[in-house]
């Protein structure tokens, strides 16, 4: 089969024109982060965010024109937001935006926020984060998503676990989501939020081996080609850790802010400041951190114990100029009703523990709602 280049996707781009600049969209400077791996081909259109809604059709034709280029397989455009300026960023990376040279994907360009994909129809999207696995982030991210819900709001959840997906699970869904035009997806839905997973998509005990460009790729067409509609909040299921793969997700997602998820252990803070970093790095606004399996709430007795030591992480985002939004305990009931696809926040909703992720989830919802994330106040966090 014929080896695709970079060099006759732009060509095919050329015969693409802005239809406000009347001219073609390669030599206006739109196109950039294009990946050519194996036929698979993805590009991102940048374009002032008010006009984003109006060019669905220009994304479109930019796709029908690169799949009509011979050994082209697939093609993923997504609309990225351009700030004019590059508002907030060095000289440096405001520089003329191009598609990279030959062999540079979006993972071989420097960290920074210049681009955004814009998603219709979702009003804010905030990514559940953790340093380090197995701290509890998928079950925080569901209950949270449960909890904004039952507060009346429109709420999605997308599981960008790609590398260990747990919303199939922990959601009690299975199935595949179906498609009705062979493009778009429908996401499932479950106690009234739309779900997706790449859980759906393969089955959960193959193990998944992603590369960067695939990964960015695969969370662009779970964020785009589905048909999520109108959501006040889409809540995003983060891969665990902070390396190449969620910096480029944090940096590529239109994200409204992150929650960083730690158990009280200093190891886990200590990675939890990690995940921090990464969103400062890319200028996504850290909404606060959850103290998870805070302490032991004895199932028989009731009784309380620290067995981690407890506060570190309210001491810590105290110190380190983050909001603490809550803290939730280890609880066998919290395990069990999330293993068995009924978290908490809907088995028991009138339990402490949903009261505790209620609060969390107000907590939240009141720094996107009031626009105010504390990006603007929040120091830099160094590491010693
Ligand atoms: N507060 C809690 N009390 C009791 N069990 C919990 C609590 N939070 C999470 N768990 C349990 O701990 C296990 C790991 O949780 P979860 O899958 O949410 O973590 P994660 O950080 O998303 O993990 P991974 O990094 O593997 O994706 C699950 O079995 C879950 O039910």
């Amino acid at each position: 089969m014929a080896r695709v280049t970079e060099d006759q996707v732009l060509a095919a781009l050329k015969a693409v024109e802005d239809p406000d600049k009347g001219q073609d969209i390669v030599s206006l400077g739109m196109v950039s982060g294009l990946v050519v791996k194996d036929g698979n081909v993805g590009f991102a259109i940048e374009v002032d965010p008010q006009r984003g809604p109006q060019l669905e059709p220009l994304r479109q034709a930019a796709e029908k024109a690169v799949d009509g280029v011979p050994g082209v397989l697939s093609v993923t455009a997504v609309l990225t937001a351009h700030r004019p300026g590059g508002q907030g960023q060095a000289p440096q990376q405001a520089a003329p935006r191009q598609a990279p040279p030959a062999g540079q994907g979006p993972q071989a360009r420097p960290a920074q926020n210049t681009q955004k994909a814009l998603v219709p129809g979702i009003k804010a999207i905030i990514a559940v984060a953790s340093g380090k696995g197995g701290v509890g982030k998928s079950t925080t991210a569901i209950n949270l998503a449960l909890a904004l819900k039952a507060s009346g709001l429109t709420v999605g959840l997308l599981d960008a676990d790609i590398y260990g997906p747990s919303l199939p699970r922990m959601m009690g869904i299975s199935g595949r989501p179906t498609t009705e035009d062979g493009k778009t997806l429908k996401p499932l839905e479950r106690f009234g939020i739309k779900c997706m997973s790449i859980g759906f998509l393969v089955p959960e005990d193959s193990p998944t081996i992603w590369r960067g460009p695939m990964v960015m790729s695969a969370l662009e067409q779970m964020l785009r080609d589905v048909l999520w509609g109108e959501l006040d909040v889409l809540v995003v299921d983060m891969p665990p850790g902070t390396g190449d793969a969620q910096l480029t997700m944090s940096q590529r997602v239109p994200l409204a802010g992150a929650v960083i998820v730690s158990t009280p252990q200093d190891i886990a803070l200590l990675d939890a400041r990690k995940g921090l970093n990464m969103f400062r790095k890319v200028d996504v606004p850290v909404l606060g951190i959850i103290e998870n399996m805070s302490y032991f709430l004895c199932p028989s007795c009731g009784e309380r114990s620290d067995i981690f030591g407890h506060g570190g992480a309210r001491d810590e985002a105290e110190r380190i100029g983050v909001d603490f939004l809550g803290e939730v305990p280890l609880h066998m009931e919290i395990r069990e009703t999330s293993d068995a696809g009924y978290p908490i926040v809907v088995s028991a909703p009138e339990s402490a523990h949903s009261v505790a992720y209620k609060a969390i989830a107000d907590k939240v919802w009141a720094k996107i709602g009031s626009g105010d994330s504390g990006r603007r106040d929040a120091p830099k966090i160094v590491f010693s």
